[in-house]
């Protein structure tokens, strides 16, 4: 029952946090704040594990109506009691509908850590020299599915519309916050109408400062899968062409990205070889938080060598 935990440790955290709850004031009519130890408006702060406080302003009722200035002092006055208290850092959640808070927040030096479509999340590091606070995701994940029918030796490729070049490539897409690596059954389905089952992994490329990806980072996976149907219905908006063509071709033709390309070759390789040669096979295993499971990509370990210690 992982989620009983979570709701323990949600509460002992905000107790133990109590250090971190103040009672500046209250707002009087003409705007400004009563002396602290009155009840009114108090930013109440989370503990993390690493000795930070996390506010969430959307928690905080007593705000509405607030204007920027009188969050500014109620926000200097939080700032100073937890630098008191030794906290490392102060993490302050702002939704949307609340953005008018993120000026004077940033006036009291804290900056943007990250945003979500309805909030964002400023930070202030309050620790011993610089910043320790880690940075927000820099990597987005893309997946394509080289769906190879090893009866017939053909592979279904596309033609993407959105692109200067036409070149051949794996139907694929970005993949979805917590979606698993088989985003590419999902995205070869949506573009090309072909079902398909996930097989392996064959290989990663990772690309920095990468257009596609805002600037940031990309990894994009291609996978071995089995197609379960053959008949192509391809998305009109994103794909100009859509078919099924010779592996052989498709190793040979200019008319390719290089990264087809070379995934082309490895599953010839694999065909003639055997596709456990270029396997990176899937299992679930248990994380060691309590109730999660993640999936582990690697080649074939042999069975005599799973429980194995290592020792002689
Ligand atoms: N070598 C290869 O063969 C290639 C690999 N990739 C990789 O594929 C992954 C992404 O796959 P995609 O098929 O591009 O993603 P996708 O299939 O998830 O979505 C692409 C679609 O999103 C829409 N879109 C994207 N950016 C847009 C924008 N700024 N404004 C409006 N619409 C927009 C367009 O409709 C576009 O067709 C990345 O990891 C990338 O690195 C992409 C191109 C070629
Ligand atoms: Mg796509």
């Amino acid at each position: 029952m992982w989620w009983v935990r979570r709701t323990r440790y949600w509460f002992s955290t905000l107790l133990y946090a109590g250090g971190a709850r103040l009672r500046p004031g209250r707002r009087t009519a003409s705007g400004g704040l009563e002396t602290p130890g009155s009840c009114g408006a108090e930013l109440q702060g989370e503990l993390d594990r690493f000795g930070g406080v996390s506010v969430h302003l959307s928690r905080h009722h007593t705000l509405h109506g607030l204007d920027a200035a009188a969050f500014r002092r109620l926000l200097q006055a939080a700032i100073q009691q937890w630098r008191s208290e030794g906290r490392i850092a102060a993490w302050l959640h702002i939704p949307i509908l609340q953005s008018h808070f993120i000026a004077p927040a940033a006036s009291l030096g804290f900056c943007f850590h990250h945003a979500k479509p309805h909030s964002s999340t400023l930070t202030l590091w309050l620790g011993e020299g610089p910043s320790r606070l880690p940075g927000y995701a820099t990597h987005q994940v893309g997946v394509a599915g080289a769906v190879f029918d090893v009866s017939t030796r053909k592979v279904l490729v596309v033609q993407d519309r959105n692109k200067l070049k036409n070149m051949w490539k794996f139907p694929g897409g970005l993949s979805e916050p917590g979606e698993d690596i088989d985003t590419a059954v999902r995205e070869v389905f949506e573009e090309t109408g072909v079902k398909s089952e996930f097989r392996s992994l064959l290989s990663i490329r990772q690309q920095h400062r990468s257009p596609g990806a805002f600037g940031m980072s990309d990894m994009y996976l291609v996978c071995r899968l089995q197609p379960r149907s053959f008949t192509i219905n391809f998305c009109q908006q994103e794909c100009l062409k859509c078919e099924w063509i010779d592996l052989e071709n498709l190793a040979r033709t200019k008319h390719t990205t290089p990264i087809t390309s070379r995934v082309a070759r490895l599953l010839l390789y694999g065909l003639r070889e055997g596709f456990d040669k270029i396997d990176l096979s899937m299992e679930e295993l248990p994380a060691v938080y309590t109730g999660l499971f993640y999936k582990l990509y690697h080649r074939e370990l042999p069975e005599s060598y799973k429980a194995a210690t290592g020792a002689d």
